[in-house]
Parts: structure tokens; sequence; C-alpha cells
């Protein structure tokens, strides 16, 4: 694949976990490209790599080699207030725990992004609001995550993730607690945003109810991607001609 129109280019990535008494290849020589426009998913058995990987390629993590670019820029080589800035305007993330902040509401943790982002916080929880109507949650806007269930608590995160309007949207299991209604809007969502020709999502997920969301899906193995099927029309790429 050619480099330009590209939003995610992992070149032989490797990242090796040293816990002291054990060292673990989370990911063992990595490539990947994922292109403007593109909803990838990437699947796998637990232990694979999936959260080590995206989070290399959200700049959450750095690999030990290999280079991974986002829109043309190597997080690993810029000082690290640049890449701080350069992810929050970037990149949106759903954790697979959610990570919500459980002092602030439902409005509050959504507007976090923009707040940070510079926007003023009125305005920041009014366009926060919007995004919750958008995933069935205009009626909690002001509950503490702990007054949600986990299906809403993940649409919360989920809301996080989209409102400022983030080049790259990286989500882990975001359809994990919902029910098949609910998983297939917010997967609609989703896919809007990976629509726009300037964008790119990638998702892990487990859930083969939304696996006819993606444009093209990546199979992992002990560290290894292998390999990556166009769900349009199931070809098998090769690795070779994946990159
Ligand atoms: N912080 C860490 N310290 C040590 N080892 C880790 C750490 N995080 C992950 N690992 C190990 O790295 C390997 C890859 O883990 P990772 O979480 O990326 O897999 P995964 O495919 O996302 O799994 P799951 O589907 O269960 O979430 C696993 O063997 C895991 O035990």
């Amino acid at each position: 694949m050619n480099a330009d129109g590209l939003a995610v280019r992992c070149q032989n990535i490797v990242k090796i976990y040293d816990t002291g008494d054990q060292k673990v290849t989370a990911l063992d020589q990595v490539n990947l490209d994922i292109a403007m426009g593109e909803l990838m998913m990437l699947v796998g058995p637990s232990g694979c790599g999936k959260t080590t990987l995206i989070s290399v390629i959200a700049g959450i993590l750095d690999q030990d080699s290999g280079s991974c670019e986002l829109f043309g820029e190597n997080l690993i080589t810029m000082p690290s207030n640049d890449k701080l800035n350069f992810r929050a305007k970037n990149v949106g993330f759903v954790f697979q725990a959610f990570n919500l902040l459980p002092s602030l509401n439902a409005a509050e943790n959504v507007s976090v992004p923009l707040v940070i982002n510079g926007m003023k916080r009125a305005e920041a929880e009014r366009k926060a609001s919007r995004v919750l109507e958008q995933v069935g949650l205009g009626e909690r806007l002001t509950s503490l995550p702990a007054q949600l269930s986990g299906g809403q608590q993940q649409r919360v995160a989920i809301a996080r993730a989209l409102v400022h309007n983030p080049k790259l949207i990286v989500c882990d299991e975001p359809t994990s607690a919902l029910d098949h209604e609910t998983g297939h809007t917010v997967m609609a969502l989703l896919k809007d945003v990976a629509l726009q020709k300037d964008r790119a999502l990638v998702i892990v997920t487990h859930d083969a109810r939304v696996f006819n969301f993606a444009d093209r899906i990546a199979e992992m193995d002990d560290g290894h991607i292998i390999k990556v099927v166009d769900s349009a029309n199931g070809t098998q790429t090769s690795l070779k001609e994946a990159l």
C-alpha cells in the first residue's frame, strides 16, 4: 500500500514486557497499514497482543523497536508535550475498562477531551450532551458512572472518544457490555465516523455480531498478524500485500 492516504503505518513493531523475572514478547515484528476512511478490526485469542498493538498505535505505549506513524507523524520521536497535544487532538480511545472519572457525571466525563483542547466548560458540556444523546443517553447526562449500568458506562466512554472529532478512534471491545440493538447503534455511529475520508477506526473485538461493520479484519496470534481479510469480498490478503 502506498504511504499516501494512510492513517496508520506500523512497521516491524516489537514490544516486550519485562516484569523482572520474565519477558513477554507481546508484539513480534508487526506490520500493519490502515487507510484513511477505513474501519479495521483486530481479532485473535486472549493474550495475542491486540490491546498492546492498539496502545502503540494510539501513542499511549511506546514500542521497543519498529516505527508507528499516525497520519505521517512518528509519535515516538516527538517531544512528550507535542505528543500529548497531538494525541489529545487526534486520537479518541475507548478502553476495555471504560476509565471514566468517578466523580464527574456523564456530560462532564464526555466533555474532558474538549476542555483539554481549550474549549470553555459550558460549551464543552453542551457539545458532550449532544453526543450523549446520539448514543441514547440524553436522559442520563447528570448521572455519575456508579449510577450507570456497564452498558451505559461503555456508551459514555464511546461518546468521550467521539466528542472532539478525532482523526483516529481506537476501541478495545466497544460492544462487549451492549445488547444486540445498542451494539448495532453504536457501531453504526462509529462506522459513520470512519467513513469520513480523513479518518480511521481500529476496533479490537471478540463480538462476531459486529464483524460485518469492518472493511478489513486482521487476525493476530502470539504477537503476530497472521492474516488480513478484506471483509467486503472475503479476499485474504497476504501479509506482503497488506503492507
Ligand atoms: N503490563 C504488562 N506487563 C506484563 N505483561 C503484559 C502486560 N500487558 C500485557 N502483557 C502480556 O502481553 C501479552 C499480550 O497482552 P495483550 O493485553 O496485548 O493481549 P490481548 O490480545 O489484548 O488480550 P485480551 O483479548 O485478553 O485483552 C499477554 O501475554 C499479556 O499477559
